[in-house]
């Protein structure tokens, strides 16, 4: 057993311990390692990281990144009167908006907002630089207008369709998004347990803070009640990308996304900003670099080859389309396999080419590169410059979306199904599982009253008859050549 005043004493980068659930941790060579950065461990150095830890890793994260000699014991629980124990700041407002006064997807986000830890909201809130793929998301919804007709007996609508491989009651599901704990003790299971009880898919986030395990046990006694799929992010290291596979597909994931818009972590800078707040005030200020011509050189020629430097995150940078072959193998179905944050037509075209089946349009909810077009403007370029791609493949879009009438433009537009994110991430914060039910029931809602507006009864009757893209039409590459698999490499 460990003294809590001995452990006390190990709080810097040369020895840094920390308890979790009071067991002890050296993870003084983790440091550098972390993805989240070292300073946010080192703020834990020599203390309880319990509640910081908890809330953004899957259960057994540390035993399987750390080797087992690490683990240096448990805590003395008679001795922990000394130890300096950091509690989160109760940053978190007590009040929010009651569920009943839900009445649209925006309502979730001020809500969230108001009982969000500082952390918490950044982390869901942020997008990358100046916001400008976020800001497109959005607004580019409603620069499509519908042509709704009249005088049709819209009395029985059907909002079913096959999705992902699944028969869904609706054309949407939940996209992935990474640390629902930060937002809900229960984090994900509030996003199983609604896919679940509406029959949508969910695609689960490779970064995500509850196990496959017992996401997947959360939806068996659901019989046939919505489904799981798996979104990968491929690591540099491949036997943890493969690990994600096998398990996924042990567990009856239906079908794996493949992210291909992240190979380093997009600059979020309210993210960084609050990482370089939290380590201002327990570390204090930086020692500037000193200003030499040698030293600007050395730093130049380092991060131009040191991979930490260049390397934003833990993706592999190196992965591309050759490398796509292993990942394919070892899912073994092409039926329910994937690519997501296609942002191209060339690039549409290619996956279709090399026989994918689902193209997830998206620019990552403006998270990844700014100034990267918005879902519906790649959906618009596809119909202009590879329209057959519609047809070969299920192609799925995200970003931005907050009506069900931005669901309906993206399958008049050849769209299969709608992911939203941000959105669900709010309702499980403000309101846990009853919120991101509500959350479905609003969109249900709003889809069955806006089909009967326009004068449809069912998803399939759903065209690009009924929307007016003018307003876009002027910024999207207009049809040209047809596009060559090696034309599209370049
Ligand atoms: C907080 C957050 C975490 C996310 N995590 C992931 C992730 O782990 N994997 C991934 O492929 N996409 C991730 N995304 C992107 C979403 O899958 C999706 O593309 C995006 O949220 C859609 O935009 P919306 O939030 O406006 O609906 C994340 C998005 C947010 C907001």
């Amino acid at each position: 057993m460990l003294k809590a005043s001995d452990i006390a004493q190990h709080n810097t980068r040369e020895s840094c311990w920390v308890i979790i659930q009071g067991q002890v941790y050296d993870v003084t060579d983790f440091l550098e390692e972390h993805p989240g950065g070292s300073s946010i461990i080192l703020r834990y150095g020599g203390k309880d990281a319990t509640e910081e830890y908890l809330p953004v890793h899957p259960p057994g994260t540390i035993e399987k990144e750390l080797p087992p000699d690490k683990h240096l014991g448990e805590l003395d629980p008679q001795s922990v009167g000394g130890v300096a124990v950091t509690k989160s700041k109760p940053e978190a407002a007590t009040t929010s908006i009651p569920l009943d006064l839900c009445l649209c997807l925006d309502d979730f986000e001020k809500a969230a907002k108001a009982v969000l830890s500082k952390r918490a909201w950044t982390y869901y809130s942020s997008a990358s630089e100046n916001l400008h793929s976020f800001r497109l998301n959005r607004q580019d919804w409603e620069r499509i207008l519908f042509r709704p007709r009249v005088l049709r007996n819209v009395q029985r609508v059907n909002m079913q369709r096959k999705l992902l491989g699944h028969h869904s009651n609706l054309p949407l599901f939940i996209a992935p998004a990474a640390l629902a704990r930060l937002g809900h003790p229960d984090g994900e299971l509030c996003l199983s347990r609604g896919a679940s009880a509406y029959n949508i898919p969910f695609v689960v986030s490779n970064a995500a803070s509850v196990s496959m395990e017992d996401l997947a046990e959360s939806m068996q006694g659901a019989k046939g009640r919505g489904c799981l799929c798996l979104q990968l992010y491929v690591k540099k290291k491949k036997s943890e990308t493969l690990a994600s596979i096998v398990r996924a597909k042990q567990l009856g994931f239906t079908a794996l996304l493949v992210t291909v818009d992240t190979p380093v972590v997009g600059k979020r800078e309210d993210d960084d900003r609050y990482k370089a707040e939290q380590a201002l005030e327990t570390q204090g200020p930086r020692p500037p670099p000193p200003v030499t011509a040698e030293g600007i050189q050395q730093s130049l020629q380092r991060s131009s080859t040191d991979e930490v430097f260049v390397l934003r995150g833990p993706y592999s940078s190196t992965l591309d389309w050759n490398e796509l072959a292993w990942i394919r193998e070892a899912w073994g179905d092409d039926e329910s396999f994937g690519l997501k944050g296609i942002a191209t037509a060339e690039d549409a075209h290619l996956a279709c080419e090399s026989g994918i089946k689902r193209i997830y349009l998206s620019n990552h909810g403006g998270r990844q590169l700014d100034s990267a077009p918005s879902a519906l403007r790649t959906l618009l370029e596809i119909r202009n410059l590879c329209p057959h791609v519609l047809q070969q493949c299920e192609v799925l879009v995200d970003g931005g979306v907050s009506r069900a009438t931005d669901i309906i433009k993206a399958l008049c537009l050849g769209a299969r199904g709608v992911g939203l994110g941000r959105p669900f991430l709010y309702a499980l914060s403000a309101h846990g599982t009853a919120g991101v039910c509500k959350a479905i029931q609003i969109l249900s809602d709003e889809l069955e009253t806006s089909m009967r507006l326009l004068g449809v009864v069912d998803l399939d009757h759903l065209g690009p008859h009924l929307v007016n893209t003018r307003e876009l039409d002027p910024f999207i590459l207009p049809p040209g050549p047809a596009l060559h698999p090696r034309q599209s490499r370049i």
